[in-house]
């Protein structure tokens, strides 16, 4: 009784508060995410002190939150936040109070904002000081006019070199308030947390499904070309040029040679049609499988493995692409580019490639940005776009807007 009223009187905020000091307190792993059109906050917390690592068999996995990085790892493992305690909260304002589970209560204590980011930073492993200046423009430029010659050599078709940015944490910041800043704003992306102990701590808002499994249905899709929405109606604003149709087209492609490689003809292919991601416009293709009509129960996992890292954040041919950011790019991609999402969870699977996100570590905030690149493109533009892909998180850690 004591509680429920305590919880009638706690304002979103609050229930965040409460909700990330539970999670550092319990001493293990922790996520929480909101889906794409979803009015509800979901959340999973896992007690393990030990990060746990599991194979990528989505079909016979628990319930919980997967977490890979870009680079393919030797064990073919990926982290995993198992289960253990799953509830969601309701985001739209109700009149009956947020209920959050009881063991809740056994931390009680509401860190401030400031022992948050304490909780994150110390336990994150130290990051070397090279890694705190992210990367110069220059250098950037540089990497795009090298990726655009080995492109115009007939060596790779499409790349997509990426970036980091740099913000020192700021003196106010509140990991709660930055949150529910994504969460307002960004309706149409997976806006997500995770903390890994010892491994790392990132929030994010993407908008790229990887691959969805729901009932007797396979989803996945083709994101790529870039432009700043403008304007009353940006969406019928929006004239793509043909480098853009091209560069998405080339990941449509890439889907479809997926496909192929299994002997899968039974696809629908919707699209593409301009889609807004915060204040991004990208060109998008739909794609979607029976899998009780294909008798393919486990194309989730199989395509998972097929698709990442996909010709939207990597290159073609992939292996190419693959080596030419290893040798040139100059920074780990760590969990960018990779792929997180709920596995099992009420009988779904959503995993997103992890755009538009941001990683904690001591003192510091690294963001990371790609852009596709192909014989067309202009380096300076490359530049600007990963600019603003950068802002979309950037803005929120800076000036969160409540
Ligand atoms: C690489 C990123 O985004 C990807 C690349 C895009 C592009 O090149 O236009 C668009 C959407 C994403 O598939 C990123 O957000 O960092």
């Amino acid at each position: 009784m004591i509680e429920s009223l305590e919880a009638k009187s706690l304002s979103q905020y609050e229930t965040l508060q409460r909700i990330l000091s539970a999670g550092f307190q319990f001493g293990g792993s922790f996520a929480l995410w909101r889906k794409p059109h979803s009015s509800e906050l979901e959340l999973t917390f896992d007690d393990q002190k030990e990060v746990r690592r599991v194979d990528l068999n989505l079909e016979e996995s628990k319930a919980g939150f997967i977490i890979h990085p870009f680079e393919d790892q030797e064990d073919q493992k990926a982290f995993f936040i198992e289960a253990k305690e799953y509830f969601k909260i309701p985001l739209e304002q109700k009149d009956e109070p947020i209920q959050l589970p009881d063991w809740m209560h056994q931390f009680s204590q509401t860190l401030d904002k400031k022992e948050i980011v304490q909780a994150f930073n110390l336990e994150n492993p130290q990051t070397s000081s090279s890694e705190h200046d992210g990367t110069s423009k220059s250098n950037f430029l540089d990497l795009v006019e090298k990726s655009i010659s080995a492109i115009q050599e007939g060596y790779l078709e499409k790349v997509v070199p990426a970036r980091t940015k740099i913000l020192p944490i700021p003196e106010d910041f509140d990991l709660a308030k930055s949150l529910l800043s994504l969460l307002k704003s960004y309706p149409n992306s997976f806006v997500n947390f995770f903390h890994l102990p010892g491994i790392g701590t990132w929030m994010g808002a993407s908008p790229e499904i990887l691959i969805e499994t729901k009932e007797d249905w396979f989803y996945t899709m083709s994101l790529a070309g870039t432009q700043a929405a403008k304007g009353e109606n940006p969406l019928k604003a929006a004239a793509w040029t043909q480098k853009e149709i091209e560069e998405q087209a080339l990941v449509s492609r890439y889907i479809v040679d997926c496909f192929k490689k299994i002997r899968l003809r039974e696809y629908e292919e919707h699209g593409p049609k301009t889609v807004l991601a915060g204040n991004l416009l990208h060109l998008r293709s739909d794609f979607r499988v029976n899998m009780k009509e294909t008798n393919f129960p486990q194309l989730g996992s199989v395509m998972l493995q097929l698709l990442h890292p996909t010709s939207a954040v990597c290159g073609m041919p992939r292996k190419e692409a693959h080596d030419f950011l290893k040798n040139y790019e100059g920074f780990d991609r760590k969990f960018f580019a990779g792929f997180i999402g709920p596995v099992n969870i009420e009988k779904k699977t959503s995993i997103f490639v992890n755009l538009r996100t941001a990683s904690f570590s001591d003192q510091f905030i690294t963001l990371y940005a790609g852009a596709g690149v192909t014989e067309d493109s202009d380096p300076e533009k490359e530049w600007e776009e990963t600019e603003l892909k950068c802002n979309i998180i950037g803005k929120f850690i800076q000036k969160p807007q409540l």
